[in-house]
């Protein structure tokens, strides 16, 4: 189990020594555009799953969703606390 920022860390770390078969190195190569469409897609899964699927399933759906909210913010070079200033 990690917190949301024990896995902004991580990925951090995945970013700068690019170890092979990262899913996190191959969603950043992949670009913004492919980043942003699966922002997209969890977000939509996210809401399908809470109309419709259980509570252990929106829960999953909600992790990749926080997961490819992480990837893209650490591609444009954001920090967790760029985002936190506005909540
Ligand atoms: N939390 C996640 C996480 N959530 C989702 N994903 C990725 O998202 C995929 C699932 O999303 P989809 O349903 O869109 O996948 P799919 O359609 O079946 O397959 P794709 O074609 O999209 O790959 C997984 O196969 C992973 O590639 C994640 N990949 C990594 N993490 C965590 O990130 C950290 C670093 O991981 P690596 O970069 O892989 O080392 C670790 O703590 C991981 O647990």
């Amino acid at each position: 189990m990690k917190t949301f920022d024990e896995l902004f860390t991580e990925l951090l770390q995945r970013a700068d020594s690019r170890p092979d078969g990262s899913s996190t190195v191959a969603a950043l190569d992949a670009g913004i555009h492919a980043q942003g469409k699966k922002v997209l897609e969890e977000a939509g899964e996210v809401w399908i799953a809470a109309e419709h699927e259980s509570d252990e399933q929106l829960a999953e759906e909600a992790s990749q969703l926080l997961y490819r909210l992480q990837v893209i913010l650490l591609a444009r070079g954001l920090s967790l606390d760029d985002v936190y200033r506005y909540l």
